[in-house]
Formats: C-alpha cells, sequence, structure tokens
C-alpha cells in the first residue's frame, strides 16, 4: 500500500460526506442559490492566497533545487492558475477589488489557513505536501464524481466554469504531482511519521467539511 492509499484510507469517510453535501450537490445539479456561491467564492479567493503561501513555505524549507522549483512553480500555478476560475466567477459576481480587500475571513476559513500554515512552518516538505494534499486532491475528486454523476454539470450556464476546471488537465496533472511526490519522499518514513501525517490529513479534510459547511450556511 503506497503512503496516498493509506492516507486516503483514513478519511474516506470524511471525503464521502462531502459529495453528498448539499452545497456541492448543488452545484452539480445547478440547484445552487448563487449568493452561497457568492459568500463561497470570496471566502475561498482569501483562502487561496494563503493556501499559494503554504506552498511558498516549501520554497523556503526546500534543500533540493528541484524541489524548490516545484513548489515555486505550485505557487504560480495557484496564483495563476485556478485563481483564473475564481476571477471569471468574481467578475461575473460584481466582486470588485475592493470587495476583496476589504472582506476578512470567517472563523472556519481562518483557522483552516491557520492551521495549514503552522504545519507549513512547524514541518518539512512532506508535512507540507500532506496538508496541501487534501485540498487538492478532494477537489479532484469532487470535480470527477459531479462529472460523472450530473453528466450536464460542466454545460451548466453558470457552475459549469467551476466543474470544468476541477476536472481540467492542469488542475488534474498538478494533483497527481503532488500524490507522486508525497509518495515518493514517503517512501520508506516511519510508521511513527506516517501517523504524524495521517492526524495532519485527517485535519484539513475534517477542515475541508467545515468549508462547505460554512458555504453553504454562509457563516461568518
Ligand atoms: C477550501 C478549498 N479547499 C481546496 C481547494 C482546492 O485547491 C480550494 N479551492 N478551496
Amino acid at each position: 500500500m503506497t503512503l496516498t492509499d493509506e492516507l486516503y484510507e483514513s478519511v474516506k469517510d470524511i471525503w464521502k460526506g462531502y459529495h453528498e453535501h448539499p452545497f456541492v450537490r448543488g452545484i452539480g445539479d445547478g440547484s445552487l442559490p448563487i449568493e452561497k456561491f457568492r459568500f463561497y467564492m470570496l471566502q475561498d479567493y482569501l483562502y487561496l492566497y494563503d493556501y499559494a503561501k503554504v506552498f511558498a513555505l516549501g520554497v523556503v524549507k526546500s534543500t533540493e533545487p528541484s524541489m524548490i522549483r516545484r513548489f515555486s512553480y505550485f505557487v504560480e500555478d495557484t496564483l495563476g492558475g485556478e485563481m483564473d476560475i475564481h476571477s471569471g466567477y468574481m467578475e461575473r459576481l460584481g466582486i470588485t477589488d475592493e470587495e476583496v480587500a476589504r472582506a476578512s475571513k470567517s472563523l472556519a476559513n481562518a483557522s483552516y489557513t491557520s492551521y495549514m500554515l503552522e504545519v507549513g512552518f512547524r514541518g518539512d516538505e512532506l508535512d507540507i505536501l500532506v496538508a496541501i494534499l487534501s485540498c487538492a486532491w478532494s477537489y479532484a475528486e469532487i470535480g470527477h464524481k459531479l462529472a460523472e454523476k450530473y453528466p450536464e454539470a460542466v454545460n451548466h450556464p453558470f457552475y459549469g466554469e467551476w466543474v470544468k476546471g476541477y476536472t481540467s488537465k492542469e488542475y488534474n496533472d498538478m494533483n497527481d504531482e503532488i500524490l507522486y511526490l508525497v509518495n515518493t519522499l514517503g517512501d520508506g518514513i516511519s510508521r511513527r511519521r506516517v501517523e504524524e501525517l495521517k492526524e495532519v490529513f485527517v485535519n484539513c479534510s475534517r477542515y475541508e467539511g467545515m468549508f462547505w459547511d460554512m458555504a453553504w450556511n454562509m457563516e461568518m
């Protein structure tokens, strides 16, 4: 069993909850009220700046030139790739730069990003990749399952772009690369280390669940 198989095993019940979540299902069948999505988009936009910073901590913590470059590329891929999905929606939803500048993170968002940053400051490259993995991998899985369960979801006039973004080759390539790096760096680590990484993975997965609840309830 690879490290990522083992990590997956420890969160599969939590992840099942994402696929049944009313917010996620609402994106799939197009029934999600726009105001909830607007709330989510702004929060997720703020989230992604910190997510990029977690990758940036990987630049700081890495010693191998190839890893420094990988992390730097992930920073750029987040700010310039994934955030393109957001920019399109921000415009359509009328969320201006001023509104972003004035906005503050919800408690769930602030807790989640603080936790990931703390793992990044405290840990090494592998901790950083595992903290990131539950985000990247669960969104790839959500995109994939939505496209499978709701074949029309990608054509939805509003939510289609979101589903397309997270089922795109670029997004999935990045996730595959993180999976590969976790298994490579994690090859031969001690049981104790595996347990530490599982704790990070489970905590981040629980935070993902809180983020979906926060979005659905528009809860600051
Ligand atoms: C909260 C959250 N988790 C994961 C992703 C995917 O990167 C995202 N955009 N937002």
